[in-house]
């Protein structure tokens, strides 16, 4: 066997077989290889003659393909495939050689393989890549993390096959270890918030306006000509406008409303929740996908009495651009907590994450891809240390224009009785974050109170605490 492969790819399912032959695409020799053959076999039917294809039916095989310093890229299911396909090839391969986990890992799981393959002599590189399988042979955007080393053998291949907006790759080296995969967690973390955000409003428009799906996507089509532009505006658009051939009815209204998930919204959240990062954004959704799944409860709480009349929206424009507008802001604030949920964790890990990178290559390629990232880019230029995203001028204004028709959306729909949890939450955030004073105080009075967990006073510094049961006298703790 010539050691002639420049990459290889283990695993060919959706993923794998389209990184492959992206690869392949660009001119590169491309070992590919899968546990069960068939998936190799098929790859190499149907794609063989877009490039230049090295099939192994042994992992042994796979690995003697590929020339030194090795790049294997696993593209296999998260978790324990991950560990046993990492396992298998320890022992086969140099000091030197690069592991390369393209999969959905999570972040925790990449920092322990990465130590224990360093251990190895070998470079274990924990990637995100997003755009799901179109993209992976398009063109997705690519987050590597481990070392800078192994980003000098990788990166050129990787920005090669990435997507590129106005010439730029969307693949960038993002930090040590697990960096690559715990931004690609808050990517699909913020994934979750956009598609809850569409979601409600889709939701208002049709309990406000009456309006048919058909006539909804054809309103979203239209957003998606602005400051909204995005991918998933673009897909809701479509999705609203399918009928279904078999009722003929709108495809959404055939679809059962029971949102699942495979899981890294839920770790974004978990992970906020060590941090101590208010992310409400991204758990709203998170949880609203959990409380549509809820079936006992949600038949139980069916008896629960419903707003009596019926919402009467009177100036139909006016309401859509009041809901366009309050879709931006939520959308604006899950962004800035996320922003804040990587700065958190660069702190914690020590990683130098350089947020504006992270927004430029999710410009293309990758599920939230959307216009306004280009201002996030800027505002992260204008300030790298930018401590609240909402705070960059371009988006005080863009945020403030919208604030009072983000107030309207979400006091109507608490009126009406219409579920709006991550536009109510981001709207909470906003207020809560540009409060003056928070009562919190409170809190930390009623804390001191039953468990002398002390407080700080606004007049003087120090700890203090008060003698509650006693003659309530206030002593430094
Ligand atoms: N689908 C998507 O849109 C996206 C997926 N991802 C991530 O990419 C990775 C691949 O996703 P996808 O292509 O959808 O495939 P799946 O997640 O469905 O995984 C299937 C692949 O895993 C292999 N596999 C499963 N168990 C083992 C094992 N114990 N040992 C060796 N191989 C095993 C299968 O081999 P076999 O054929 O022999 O069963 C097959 O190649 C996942 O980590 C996923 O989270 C990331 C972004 C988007
Ligand atoms: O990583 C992705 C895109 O970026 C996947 O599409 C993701 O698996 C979708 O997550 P979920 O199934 O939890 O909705």
């Amino acid at each position: 066997m010539t050691a002639r492969a420049q990459i290889g790819v283990t695993g060919l399912a959706v993923m794998g077989r389209n990184l492959a032959r992206n690869f392949a695409r660009h001119g590169y020799t491309v070992a590919v290889h899968n546990r069960s053959y068939a998936k190799t076999e098929s790859l190499i039917a149907d794609h063989g003659d877009e490039g230049d294809f090295v099939p192994s039916e042994t992992m042994a095989d796979f690995v003697a393909s590929l020339a030194r310093p090795r790049k294997v890229v696993i593209m296999v299911k998260a978790g324990g495939p991950t560990d046993a396909v990492i396992d298998e090839l320890i022992p086969l391969l140099d000091e030197g050689d690069i592991v390369i986990d393209a999969g959905n890992a999570h972040f925790p799981d990449t920092r322990r393989r990465e130590e224990a393959l360093r251990a190895h002599g070998l470079h274990f590189v924990g990637t995100g890549v997003s755009g799901g399988e179109e993209g992976a042979l398009n063109g997705p955007s690519i987050m590597p993390g481990g070392s800078r080393e192994s980003y000098e053998w990788l990166g050129p291949i990787l920005e090669d096959i990435s997507a590129k907006v106005d010439g730029v790759p969307c693949c960038t080296y993002v930090g040590s270890d697990g960096a690559g995969h715990f931004v690609k967690m808050v990517h699909n973390g913020i994934e979750y918030a956009d598609m809850q955000l569409i979601a409600e409003a889709y939701d208002l428009l049709k309990a406000g306006l009456g309006a048919s799906a058909q006539e909804i996507g054809e309103i979203f089509a239209e957003w998606n000509k602005g400051d909204l532009e995005s991918f998933l505006i673009e897909i809701t658009a479509d999705v609203l406008q399918h009928v279904d051939a078999e009722t003929g009815k709108a495809f959404v209204d055939i679809v059962l409303d029971r949102a699942e998930q495979k899981g890294t919204g839920r770790w974004t959240v978990q992970n906020a929740l060590d941090l101590g990062v208010p992310i409400t954004g991204i758990a709203e959704a998170t949880f609203a996908r959990a409380l549509s799944g809820s079936t006992p409860q949600r038949e139980a709480g069916r008896v629960l009495p419903a707003v009596a009349g019926e919402w009467n929206v009177t100036d139909r424009d006016a309401f859509i651009e009041d809901v366009r507008l309050a879709l931006y802001s939520s959308k604006v604030v899950a962004y800035s907590q996320g922003f804040d949920q990587i700065a958190a964790a660069a702190e914690e890990f020590g990683w130098d994450i350089d947020r504006g990178a992270m927004a430029r290559i999710w410009r293309g390629g990758c599920i939230i891809r959307a216009r306004f990232l280009n201002r996030i880019t800027e505002a992260y230029e204008r300030n790298p240390e930018l401590s609240l995203l909402l705070a960059d001028p371009y988006f005080t204004e863009a945020v403030g224009n919208g604030v009072a028709a983000w107030r309207r959306i979400v006091s109507q729909a608490a009126l009406n009785g219409v579920p709006t949890p991550a536009f109510s939450s981001s709207l909470a955030y906003y207020d809560g974050v540009r409060a003056e004073r928070l009562p919190a105080n409170v809190i930390q009075a009623q804390r001191d109170f039953f468990g002398a967990h002390t407080y700080q006073r606004v007049d003087k510094a120090g700890v203090f605490h008060t003698e509650w049961s006693g003659d309530r006298t206030e002593h430094e703790a």
